[in-house]
């Protein structure tokens, strides 16, 4: 359902000139298939989730997700895209402070089909454990419990990949091991593709598939160039 070929991301230099972050030649994830990306700091895991959310533009080679070339389409088209395709779990789980619960999730609705699914949106929120917490904003949730929250937003536009940026580091040991089985578990029950980052081998090793960005990625992570 993904698959990468001679990928290229540089970015300008805030002094001038262009660093090459990436250079892939091939990576592909199978429809459903969950693995976990590690690697060095600064090696290019979070460009690489960017690039495949179409939220930054490749400088050259090809993203195809579900059969669309994303190097092929606009801004807008990518925006489209992703929220109709992706899923998006963030380290510092970004949701909007003066919505509750149940808002944030309707907002991953909105984003995606366009369509808000009230029933969904709280079937999500019991199924992440706060049916009871739906009405709270984030302010009055736990770290775990918002990271919560954004799982189920992230799953309410129905994707078809879902991408997971350090989902746990943020939340407490306990939480973390929940936060990952919802994760693992909803990816799962949905027949929902699942890569995620993570510096944690504890973690890496509850997946099928391990990838080490060195082993996809032709540049260094401390050569970049
Ligand atoms: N917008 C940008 N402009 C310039 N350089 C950038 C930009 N975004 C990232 N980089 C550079 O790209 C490299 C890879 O960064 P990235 O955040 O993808 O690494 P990472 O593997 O996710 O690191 P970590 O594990 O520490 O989170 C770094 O050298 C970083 O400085």
């Amino acid at each position: 359902m993904l698959t990468i070929e001679n990928l290229i991301k540089k970015f300008q230099q805030p002094g001038g000139g262009e660093l090459t972050v990436l250079d892939v030649p091939k990576f592909e994830i199978a429809s459903a298939e969950q693995v976990a990306l590690i690697g060095e700091s600064g090696g290019g895991k979070t460009t690489l989730l960017h690039l495949i959310a179409g939220m930054l533009s490749a400088t050259s080679g090809s993203i195809r997700v579900d059969n669309i070339e994303l190097t092929r389409l606009s801004e807008q088209g990518r925006d489209r895209f992703r929220a109709a395709t992706i899923g998006y779990v963030f380290q510092t789980f970004n949701l909007l402070p003066a919505f509750s619960a149940v808002e944030n999730v309707k907002l991953g609705m909105t984003f995606g089909s366009g369509r808000v699914d009230s029933e969904r949106a709280l079937d999500l929120l019991d199924r992440v454990g706060l049916a009871e917490r739906a009405n709270y904003r984030p302010n009055q949730l736990s770290v775990g419990q918002q990271q919560r929250v954004a799982i189920a937003r992230a799953l309410a536009g129905r994707p078809k990949l879902l991408l997971a940026d350090e989902p746990t580091a943020n939340v407490d040991p306990a939480s973390a091991d929940s936060v990952l089985d919802l994760i693992i578990d909803s990816c799962r029950s949905e027949s929902i593709a699942l890569l995620m980052v993570t510096h944690s081998m504890d973690v890496a090793d509850r997946f099928e598939r391990i990838e080490r960005l060195e082993d996809i990625n032709r540049i260094p992570a401390l050569k970049q160039s």
